[in-house]
């Protein structure tokens, strides 16, 4: 039992970046509260003792606010973030690893007794704010919900369903996010050391090096997905990958599917490889943290480029200045890279 507290807890922390210590996950959270009287209310319900379960259940919810039917299946590590308005069905049943935000519902459109009403929401699934996930189909694993979606049919694993009524939306190409991620920010320690003079340099300086904006305004029209270097590597990566195992699965057996513009198998498995990609950390908001607004990554550019400029200046002055000619410095000469590093950051 004191595991399965010490892992809620902790699932806590991993995944609400506003979580500072044990003792105020223990202490100010209605998810982790609503959990554990759940669990109890969970187990009296399943031992016969209904109204007991019931009645748990009825004070966990005026203590959290978070109504949680004690005939609801739990799995573990599931965090309930803010959790007020969250109301959770009887048959539902919600796997390891999902996290679901305030004012969710995963409640019924039909009214029959002893039918699965209720949707199964698969491991690591993050069900926005507000959403209403309604009926007793499957939110496949690690699918998103967004924020104040109505969903009420099943969503592929790895998918992501947004609006009223849901659709599901292309995912960001996690590729890009690595490719974004190694393109390096100039570091001001070490400034960028342009590549040795030649001759041809001094006659063609003018040419070399030249500021190519078409990257860079790519970049901004890809909303900073990573840009072009990007692209190119998510491309790759995209007509490499061998498959997505599953990843439709769940919409298909059921008989009721999304369609969308870019539905296409491509699409599919580019889903299914963002699934095993965001395997490798949680998000909460499908942002990674390494996503850079586009704007500064431009930015970011301009003075990668400008260094390399800079830098390249300061040779031709020191290649002049050997050959006899005497060049006088600007006043305000050479660029503060850290400075404007700080700016962007
Ligand atoms: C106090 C608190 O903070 S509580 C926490 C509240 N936060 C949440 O509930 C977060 C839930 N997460 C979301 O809603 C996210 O937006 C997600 C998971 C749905 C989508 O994230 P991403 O995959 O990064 O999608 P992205 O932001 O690139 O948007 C893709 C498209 O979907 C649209 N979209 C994103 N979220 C939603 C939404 N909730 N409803 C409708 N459309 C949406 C975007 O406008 C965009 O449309 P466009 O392509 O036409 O421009
Ligand atoms: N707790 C989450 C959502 O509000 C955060 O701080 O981002």
């Amino acid at each position: 039992m004191f595991e399965r507290i010490r892992e809620d807890i902790s699932c806590i922390l991993e995944r609400d970046p506003a979580a500072r210590s044990r003792l105020e996950v223990i202490t100010c959270y209605p998810g982790l509260h609503a959990i554990l009287i759940h669990r109890m209310a969970h187990r009296l319900w399943a031992g016969g003792w209904y109204w007991l379960g019931r009645f748990i259940s009825h004070l966990g919810r005026i203590l959290t606010g978070i109504e949680i039917h004690p005939g609801a299946t739990l799995g573990r590590r599931v965090f309930i973030d803010h959790g007020h308005g969250v109301v959770i069905g009887e048959t539902a049943e919600v796997g390891d690893e999902c996290t679901i935000y305030q004012g969710v519902t995963l409640g019924g459109t039909k009214l029959y007794k002893g039918e699965k009403r209720h949707p199964t929401l698969g491991q690591g699934v993050v069900v926005g704010a507000g959403a209403q996930v309604l009926g007793g189909f499957t939110v496949g694993d690690g699918a998103r919900i967004g924020s104040n979606a109505v969903v009420v049919k099943p969503v592929p694993a790895g998918a992501t369903a947004v609006g009223n009524p849901a659709r599901i939306i292309e995912h960001r190409d996690n590729q890009d996010n690595t490719a974004a991620r190694a393109r390096p920010f100039v570091d001001p320690q070490q400034p960028i050391a342009p590549p040795p003079l030649s001759t041809q340099d001094l006659t063609g300086c003018c040419n070399e090096g030249q500021l190519d904006t078409r990257p860079l305004q790519e970049m901004l029209s890809n909303n900073g997905k990573g840009g072009p270097q990007a692209n190119a590597a998510g491309r790759a990566a995209s007509t490499q990958s061998n498959g997505a195992p599953n990843a439709m699965s769940s919409a298909r057996t059921s008989g009721t599917s999304y369609s969308t513009s870019t539905d296409t198998q491509e699409s599919k498995q580019s889903q299914a490889q963002n699934q095993t990609d965001t395997d490798s950390g949680f998000s909460a908001y499908a942002v990674d943290s390494s996503d850079t607004d586009p704007l500064v990554k431009v930015v970011q550019e301009l003075i990668e480029h400008a260094a390399r400029q800079d830098a390249r200046i300061t040779q031709l002055c020191q290649a002049i200045e050997s050959l006899g000619k005497k060049i006088e410095q600007p006043e305000n000469g050479s660029l503060d890279t850290e400075r404007l590093n700080k700016l962007v950051e």
